[in-house]
């Protein structure tokens, strides 16, 4: 019967299963006569989207040869309390008619939650009195209700209701591995063109092992670092349908009986691709950036300083399990245009970690908690996306010092305690899973707005700044790493554009230049359509080619965007950091 139950869900399934078999025997019906109050089976099931909490709890009222009756909380939420109350009575009704049940309350993080984010204790109050009222006059069939919910915290209140929790955590690489065998040979699927073998056949050698098999599933389950069970149920769907699509191509048409259970490696990998691209489509989902570090000129020693401070927690993390060794994060202050981020991009991309980026301003929210529970929710996508860096730009209009931000000071103090937190557990979450890594990148242009707790030991206690590039060597590597994607005439010398600039220049301000170049070359491209020395048929994507006139006239039309008063601030502040 457990066949019915992924593998990677076993574990938290028989801790459910154990819980509740006393109460689906009645063995504990007899013994809360002798108790005051009932012991009510209401239990809690936390869980990201798509871990599988649904169909674990389905899969325990089948196990058992029980009804599951599924209720969303946010039907049962209504604009008065009394209207609340008449629908928990209805569902306890529905609940004695299907009994024996397991009553699956879904969605329960919006359960008893007033419009500004706070506890309901008359619906908490009456729920509770009505499942004991259910308990002690109800002795037919078992009910046995389970919360499932996405939030891990509950409020003080509504965490009293529960006798147990539970919580599914992410899959490592091993749990993955057998999750995606048990979806093979549920689906009895043929794994690139062999007969698929069990996972725990595989382990005890008894059987010959399919190595092939083996292997195939063992490199996709390396490439799906953040997949839960939903998404690896996705991955395979979309393997099968490769295959068809595959099979479909090479013979040109529909073969007469394509088979959909032969899937190949290279189906595994168009599937992930296509989720891959689905994904991305998604505004705030964590991604891989494309930005590399041969497209960052200069900041020699911040990518060091940066790759020291990652690299190793995400390659050694079991060395790392000590939180104090652990930094949360860093802060990159300075002038705006110079490459913060830029730079925190390429780090994501090289390390290969989830990047998600938000603008302080665009967290914060007129509506009560909103604000607290947006910066919740990106930390929490990063760890469900986790090894992931957050890169906050515009840091200070997020945290400003407490208790300086006029009207609007409590809400402000609530979000920066709020991000404070999150901080700090980022790096003492009793998370077991030691692969689990989340680092924070802050940004900001006026680092003395900024909250000094967020500086302390622990938190972003490194501060870096990021200015104008100065000299001739340090703006022709910008100009340089600008130009890698253009073609450029034999006779350019950057260097000269270089030292024909201002001696300190942003990296905005180079992009500049070499943006107005390439649009002369575009430009003369075009002239030369019109004056036919040149036909359409030969236009290529390497047809533009910037020359020492167009680099030029960047240079003629330079702007600095900051101007010196504004510079000599920033190193001013440098000094006094
Ligand atoms: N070191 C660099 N090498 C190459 N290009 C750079 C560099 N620094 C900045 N740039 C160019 O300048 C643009 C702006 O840089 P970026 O957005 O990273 O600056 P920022 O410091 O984050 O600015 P803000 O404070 O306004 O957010 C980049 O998209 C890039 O094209």
């Amino acid at each position: 019967m457990l066949e019915l139950c992924p593998t990677g869900l076993k574990h938290i399934f028989n801790q459910i299963q154990e819980t509740i078999s006393p109460f689906l025997n009645e063995d504990l019906s007899d013994l809360s006569l002798f108790l005051s109050s009932p012991i009510i089976p209401m239990l809690a099931l936390t869980g990201c989207l798509g871990s599988g909490r649904h169909l674990a709890v389905k899969t325990l009222a089948k196990f058992n040869g029980i009804n599951c009756l599924s209720i969303d909380c946010n039907a049962l939420q209504s604009s008065t309390a009394k209207q609340t109350e008449s629908k928990i009575n209805a569902t306890i009704q529905k609940a004695k008619a299907a009994a024996p049940v397991i009553v699956l309350l879904d969605n329960f993080e919006v359960f008893a939650i007033d419009a500004e984010n706070n506890e309901d204790c008359r619906v908490i109050e009456y729920f509770m009195n009505t499942i004991t009222d259910l308990y002690q006059n109800y002795t037919k069939h078992p009910i046995i209700f389970i919360a499932v919910t996405k939030d891990i915290e509950f409020k003080p209140n509504i965490s009293r209701l529960f006798l147990e929790k539970f919580h599914i955590p992410k899959l490592n690489l091993r749990q993955r591995y057998e999750m995606l065998d048990w979806f093979s040979n549920v689906m009895r699927l043929n794994i690139d063109g062999a007969e698929h073998v069990k996972a725990n056949e595989l382990l005890v050698k008894q059987t010959p092992v399919n190595v092939n098999s083996q292997n195939v599933l063992q490199r996709v389950a390396a490439k799906t670092e953040t997949f839960l069970y939903g998404d690896l149920d996705t991955l395979v769907h979309f393997a099968t349908r490769e295959s068809y699509l595959r099979q479909h191509n090479n013979y040109n048409q529909l073969p007469p009986d394509p088979d959909l259970r032969l899937i190949k490696e290279e189906d595994f990998n168009s599937a992930l691709e296509s989720i891959r691209k689905l994904q991305s489509q998604h505004l705030d989902a964590p991604k891989i950036p494309k930005v590399y570090w041969d497209d960052i000129g200069g900041l020699e020693k911040l990518k060091k300083e940066l790759l020291k401070t990652i690299q190793l927690p995400i390659k050694y993390p079991h060395l790392f399990k000590n939180a104090s060794l652990k930094r949360s994060g860093i802060l990159l202050y300075g002038p705006p245009g110079c490459g913060k981020t830029l730079v925190a991009k390429a780090v994501s991309t090289e390390l290969n970690v989830s990047f998600l980026s938000v603008k302080g301003p665009e967290l914060l929210n007129m509506y009560i908690g909103q604000s607290e529970e947006n910066v919740r929710k990106v930390f929490e996508s990063a760890r469900a996306s986790s090894p992931c860096i957050i890169f906050v730009d515009e840091l200070d209009a997020l945290a400003p010092r407490r208790g300086a931000a006029g009207d609007s000071a409590g809400a402000s103090d609530r979000v920066v305690s709020q991000l404070l937190a999150e901080l700090d557990g980022v790096n003492t979450s009793g998370d077991e899973d030691t692969s689990s890594f989340v680092f924070i990148m802050g940004a900001t242009n006026r680092p003395d707005l900024l909250e000094q707790s967020l500086l302390r030991p622990g938190r972003l206690d490194k501060l870096v700044y990021v200015g104008p590039y100065c000299g001739t060597r340090e703006k022709t590597s910008v100009l340089e790493a600008l130009c890698r994607k253009y073609k450029l005439r034999p006779e350019v010398n950057l260097e000269a554009v270089a030292e024909a600039l201002p001696d300190k220049c942003t990296g905005a301000d180079l992009l500049q230049v070499v943006s107005t170049a390439r649009s002369a070359a575009v430009r003369a491209l075009v002239a030369k359509l019109h004056n036919g020395t040149l036909k359409e048929s030969e236009l290529s994507p390497d047809s533009i080619v910037i020359g020492v006139t167009e680099l030029w006239e960047g240079v003629v039309s330079f702007r600095p965007s900051v101007t010196d008063d504004e510079l000599s601030h920033y190193e001013a502040m440098e000094s006094q950091m």
